[in-house]
């Protein structure tokens, strides 16, 4: 399938900084702007509905499933979630170029229906600062927090099939790094060449 615009796909495992570094990026690149999901997962914190995500019932989630309304959908940390075609196509509408902070099942997807979409990975630079920032954003349980630290050691596995794959070690980097992709996809961002140039990075995380 085609779009009359460009499609990039941002995958993380929790807590790795994919909506800081989206925020900051939306900053910079007003071209850009990012899809609002659904989920049947409870608000946390701040956020409201129809902002962060379309909080909806596991009931009408799986309406919207059925009526085909969804481009991509997963299951994830035990909660429903999926980009919806109306929010998409209603950024394009709006001649933007549009971004999905989705996890790495929906990226497939994604990849599946549109194979000009770019698919971003972000790493933490170690397990131990993932965990430190989930502790430290104060707002899931800390049984939340220990089944998303169980569940990162699969979805890392995952960054070897993505397009891209930037650490968020310093944030600045991240940033540029997160910029470089979305203007001219440089070479020095594929798995491979990050694994060369980080190898320390890639070990701790079993990667190497
Ligand atoms: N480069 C960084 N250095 C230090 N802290 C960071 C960095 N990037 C993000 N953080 C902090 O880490 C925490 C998690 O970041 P964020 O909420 O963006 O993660 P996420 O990947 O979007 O998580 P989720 O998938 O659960 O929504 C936040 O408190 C954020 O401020
Ligand atoms: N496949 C999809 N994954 C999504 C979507 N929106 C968010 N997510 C991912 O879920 C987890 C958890 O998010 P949280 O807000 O509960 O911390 C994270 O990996 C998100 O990227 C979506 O529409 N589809």
């Amino acid at each position: 399938m085609e779009l009359p615009g460009k499609l990039f796909v941002v995958a993380a495992p929790s807590g790795a900084g994919k909506s800081t570094l989206v925020k900051a990026l939306l900053q910079h690149e007003p071209h850009l702007a990012v899809s609002v999901s659904h989920t049947t997962r409870a608000p946390r914190g701040q956020e409201r509905d129809g902002c962060e995500y379309h909080f909806v019932s596991v009931d009408t989630f799986q309406q919207m499933v059925a009526a085909g309304q969804f481009f991509e959908h997963a299951h994830v940390h035990g909660n429903w979630y999926g980009t919806s075609r109306s929010s998409v196509e209603r950024l394009l509408a709006d001649g933007k170029d549009v971004v999905l902070e989705i996890d790495w099942q929906g990226a497939l997807q994604i990849r599946e229906l549109f194979p000009a979409a770019m698919l971003v990975f972000i790493l933490p630079p170690s397990w131990d600062e993932l965990a430190q920032r989930l502790r430290g954003r104060g707002e899931d349980l800390p049984e939340v927090i220990a089944q998303r630290l169980a569940n990162a050691r699969h979805e890392v596995a995952q960054a070897e099939r993505f397009d891209f794959v930037i650490i968020n070690g310093s944030l600045d980097r991240a940033l540029a790094d997160l910029r470089a992709v979305v203007r001219e996809q440089p070479d020095a961002l594929r798995f491979a060449a990050q694994r060369d140039n980080h190898p320390d990075v890639f070990a701790a995380l079993d990667l190497a």
